[in-house]
């Protein structure tokens, strides 16, 4: 349960990376500690930096480069992989096609979706068909993005297994039907610069992105350095920066996992507001459930919390649908 935090803790989950592969990783003594970490920080502020994560810096860099590049394009390249109802919502949107709480935001991004081939969840994932468009240019987009994908998905696996151990699961709890084989979203976003009110850019104080939780599992967002930007919101409504801080991941619960500890963990709500006069970028990588997953709470959390279940269950395939389906002005 989101508390009065008033700072996001860093976590060094080297030690529970190093065990991911032991089926005794729960005896532990370094996997302990960090699970320990870990449980703190989903139950008081459903956010946190991971460090020592293992993946290599220069990619890090490459990824958020790379956007940088793509989003400095004139409009009508950008628009040559544009986003469609009819491409599966996968590409380009333009700065305000993207709606949060009623309100355009003052982003642009390109959003790709693991792969859903043509009729393999039925009904279910027909939104979301199509295939990922990548632009030509920058050179070797889409190889990047593609190393990056796969090593983002082994890491936040192996987070999961410690946030397992963390609800007092196995910490394969979420392999098989649960999350065996996790659905992904990846969004490369890019927040113009403010100015101010004489300036000929966004107005400061525009929104980025408006305020939301993620609807997922685990989000873990790489974030341009020296621009604060990120907000999240603490239980007594304040806003919370999530500095940039070199090295590691910003990391939080989404609406899945909130259902699955029942509550245990929110899915706590956050913002961005990019009020420095530098364009930003970020990439978030969201690590889902399996796209047919049904979600209701684990029974150890349901113990935990008195017993009853607090959430209905949810189809995590359904519910990222009605979300992508109403977030844009098309
Ligand atoms: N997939 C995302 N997390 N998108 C960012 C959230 C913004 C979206 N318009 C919403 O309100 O939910
Ligand atoms: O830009 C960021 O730092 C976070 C973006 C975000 O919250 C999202 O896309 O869900
Ligand atoms: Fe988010």
């Amino acid at each position: 349960m989101a508390s009065n935090f008033k700072f996001i803790p860093i976590i060094d989950v080297s030690p529970l990376l190093a065990k991911c592969s032991d089926p005794l990783m729960d005896e532990d003594q370094g996997v302990s500690e960090v699970v320990e970490q870990l449980d703190r920080a989903c139950k008081e502020a459903g956010f946190f930096y991971v460090k020592g994560h293992g993946i290599p810096d220069s990619l890090v860099q490459d990824v958020r480069e790379l956007s940088h590049k793509f989003f400095d394009l004139p409009y009508e390249e950008k628009l040559k992989i544009k986003m469609t109802p009819a491409s599966g919502y996968r590409g380009y949107q333009r700065i305000g096609e993207n709606i949060s709480q009623g309100k355009p935001d003052m982003h642009e991004a390109i959003d790709c979706y693991k792969e859903l081939k043509p009729g393999s969840y039925g009904a279910l994932g027909k939104p979301l068909e199509g295939a990922n468009k990548w632009p030509d240019n920058p050179a070797n987009f889409d190889s990047v993005m593609e190393e990056y994908i796969t090593l983002l998905t082994d890491l936040a696996r192996n987070i999961m297994r410690g946030i397992a151990l963390a609800l007092g699961a196995s910490p394969n709890e979420f392999e098989g039907e649960k999350a065996g084989d996790p659905f992904w979203v990846m969004r490369l976003i890019g927040y113009p610069g403010a100015f101010d009110a004489n300036g000929s850019g966004m107005a400061e104080n525009d929104i980025g992105c408006g305020a939301h939780t993620d609807y997922g599992l685990l989000t873990l967002v790489n974030q341009d350095e020296n621009i604060p930007a990120l907000q999240v919101r603490n239980m007594s409504g304040e806003w919370i920066w999530a500095v940039p801080i070199p090295g590691t991941f910003v990391c939080n619960i989404g609406d899945m996992l909130k259902i699955w500890s029942n509550g245990l963990y929110q899915s706590t709500l956050h913002r961005v507001i990019n009020n420095s006069p530098k364009y930003r970028v970020s990439v978030a990588f969201f690590y889902e459930p399996n796209f047919d997953a049904l979600i209701e709470p684990l029974e150890c959390c349901k113990q935990k919390t008195g017993g009853i279940e607090k959430y209905e269950g949810a189809v995590y395939g359904e519910h990222l649908v009605s979300k992508v389906t109403t977030n844009f002005v098309m």
